[in-house]
């Protein structure tokens, strides 16, 4: 498959996420352009990626085989209409925003369209990100292995059959690198206020996530529970801890979180 000329409308955290994922894995910088309003988005990306960057959003996707939809979703609809008099018949057109389903952005263009919903996450930055997708019978085999090649660049893909489905990939693992920040961000304050400086504590603390998430990873044969039972000792000191979660509810809490993450999606699907 003959690399194709990308256009990333929207320089912001995901954007520059996926370019870098993509230029690490040899992706050619040149065949890369990023648009944004404000300049500093713009010149950071070209410093440490040497890709092409301007703000004229039409000019950058006119010449584009692949535009990457990369703004927040109320700047949508003004971006996909500023688009539509651009003739989209030939292009694959991906979006990486949450809530707004696939259909909706035909009205915007005005135009039928081929466009592939995805939804990445943060660390696609490192080469361990994970992004699902989802794609209507319209699209070709052809435009789903394009874009699952370029998703790939940033770690690992799934494909969901529907977009509600898509809307649980939100809730599992495109806001959830938070979830677990949050988690790391409490054990480092607690040793902190224990005395402990922050940055042995962030060293202990990340460790952990990074071994256990390798635990998980390495052993496909094993629960997470099992894993959990692996590390706790009768009437020792992680039986504790978890008997302090789960008093304190972290299931429900979890799962309070991730139905409001899914609940969110469904508004914003109404909303934009
Ligand atoms: N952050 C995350 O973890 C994830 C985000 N997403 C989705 O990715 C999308 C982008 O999120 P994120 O990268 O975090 O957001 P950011 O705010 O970091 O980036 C969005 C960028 O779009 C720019 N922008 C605003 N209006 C326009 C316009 N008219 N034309 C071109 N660019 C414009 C903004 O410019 P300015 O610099 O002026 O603000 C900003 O730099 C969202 O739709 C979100 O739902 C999906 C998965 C994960
Ligand atoms: O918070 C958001 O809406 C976006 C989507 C997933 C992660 N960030």
């Amino acid at each position: 498959m003959a690399e194709k000329k990308l256009c990333f409308i929207g320089a912001g955290n995901m954007t520059r996420s996926i370019a870098t994922g993509l230029v690490n894995n040899g992706y050619p910088a040149s065949l890369i352009h990023a648009t944004n309003p404000s300049a500093p988005k713009l010149a950071g990306l070209q410093k440490s990626l040497n890709i092409a960057t301007s703000h004229d959003n039409l000019a950058a996707a006119k010449q584009a085989d692949v535009i990457v939809l990369s703004v927040k979703p109320h700047f949508m609809q003004e971006v996909c209409e500023q688009l539509s008099t651009l003739d989209l018949s030939k292009k694959l057109i991906i979006t990486i925003a949450a809530g707004i389903p696939a259909k909706r952005y035909g009205d915007y263009f005005g135009q039928e369209i081929k466009l592939i919903r995805t939804m990445p996450n943060t660390p696609t930055q490192i080469g361990v990100g994970m992004t699902g997708l989802y794609a209507g019978d319209e699209i070709s085999s052809e435009q789903k292995a394009l874009c699952e090649k370029l998703m790939l660049s940033g770690g690992e893909v799934v494909w969901v059959d529907s977009e509600s489905e898509l809307d649980q990939v939100i809730a599992l693992s495109g806001s959830s690198p938070a979830y677990f920040f949050l988690f790391m961000e409490a054990m480092i304050d607690n040793a902190k206020a224990s005395g402990m400086d922050e940055e042995k504590a962030r060293q202990l603390v990340q460790q952990a996530a990074l071994g256990a998430a390798q635990m998980v990873k390495q052993n496909p044969e094993l629960t997470t529970a099992q894993l959990r039972a692996n590390v706790t000792s009768k009437g020792g000191t992680t039986a504790q801890a978890v008997a302090a979660l789960e008093a304190g509810n972290l299931r429900g809490i979890v799962k309070q979180a991730m139905d409001d993450c899914v609940a969110r999606a469904q508004e914003m699907a109404k909303q934009y």
